[in-house]
């Protein structure tokens, strides 16, 4: 195995091989205890219909239920968070009949989005780019989710799973931001295995991914901004040999985007000299 290779997939935890049952044990485990030991009151996640949220939010709900079985309080909010409509509403909604979360809010960020854009204009004088006002959705779909929290003593759950983060594709501190993290050293075939582990309609574990950030392109897919297919990240983060060119291509990205996957670089710190 390339030696970079194994940093990443020790770096990320991933196991070449899961036990659904167990994988999802072990995380619903993690969130129960987490909440028990925290004595806080639950998780809000957002919602978006894709595969990682659907899977994230179900393992909180069952959390939940398991907290309250044993005799204590929790809840799982549930947050739909479209700017304006979304495209694949219909796969969000399919995503909230599997998950069936004790609650649901829908907070549309268009308000605060276009009067962000519309402010910046004013001040910097040029256009918000499209490509920083996606990032700048995900940052505020961050922000809602931490209204709700604070007022509620929820924790923020983050979707980030290995593929994603080995890649970095994330807004920091957007959907980046979050307090947990139940998927991390999954890899992105893994989430859809545990998806169907837990019998979720085909129309969400199959579904493909998108960031769907972009007005001038809506549901782009991960696939074609990353020039990378998942496939070939998941078998790159299972140990497996994958062409010389898209392992190169992922390390150059994991190196990158590594100050991703920090908190905010200090006098103190040199891990960037490397
Ligand atoms: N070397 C460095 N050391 C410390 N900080 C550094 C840095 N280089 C950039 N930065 C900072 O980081 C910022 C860039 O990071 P960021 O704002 O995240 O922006 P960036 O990484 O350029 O874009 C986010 C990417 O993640 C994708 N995304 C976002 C959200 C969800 C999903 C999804 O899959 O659903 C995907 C999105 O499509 C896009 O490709 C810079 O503006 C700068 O402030
Ligand atoms: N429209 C939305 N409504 C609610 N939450 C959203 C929305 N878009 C993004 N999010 C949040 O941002 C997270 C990051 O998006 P990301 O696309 O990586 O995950 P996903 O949509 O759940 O799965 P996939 O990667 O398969 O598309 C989501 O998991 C979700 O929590
Ligand atoms: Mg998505």
């Amino acid at each position: 195995m390339r030696p970079t290779q194994r940093l990443i997939i020790e770096e990320m935890g991933v196991r070449p091989e899961i036990d659904p049952e167990q994988e999802v044990e072990r995380r619903v485990r993690f969130l129960a205890d987490y909440l028990t030991q925290t004595r806080t009151r639950g998780f809000i996640l957002g919602i978006s219909g894709g595969v990682d949220s659907t899977l994230a939010g179900r393992l909180a709900q069952l959390a939940a239920e398991r907290v309250r079985k044993s005799g204590g309080e929790a809840v799982f909010v549930a947050v739909r968070l479209p700017y304006r409509v979304q495209f694949d509403e219909a796969d969000a909604q399919a995503a909230l009949r599997f998950i069936a979360p004790d609650e649901t809010i829908t907070y549309n960020v268009a308000p605060a989005v276009d009067g962000f854009e519309s402010e910046y204009l004013e001040a910097v004088g040029t256009d918000l780019s499209d490509f920083t006002k996606g990032n700048t959705k995900a940052r505020l779909r961050m922000v809602a989710q931490y209204a709700v929290a604070g007022d509620r003593g929820l924790l923020v759950l983050g979707t980030d799973q290995a593929a994603e983060s080995t890649t970095g594709f994330f807004t920091k501190f957007g959907d980046g931001g979050a307090d947990l993290l139940p998927l991390f050293t999954l890899n992105k075939r893994q989430c859809r295995q545990l998806l169907q582990h837990l019998n979720a309609p085909e129309q969400v574990w199959a579904k493909v991914p998108t960031a769907d950030l972009l007005d001038l392109n809506a549901g782009r897919t991960d696939e074609d901004e990353l020039g990378l297919r998942y496939d070939d990240i998941d078998d790159y983060l299972e140990g497996r040999q994958v062409a010389e060119e898209i392992a190169e291509k992922i390390e150059t990205i994991w190196w990158r985007t590594r100050h991703k996957r920090t908190t905010p670089v200090s006098l103190l710190d040199d891990w960037w000299r490397e």
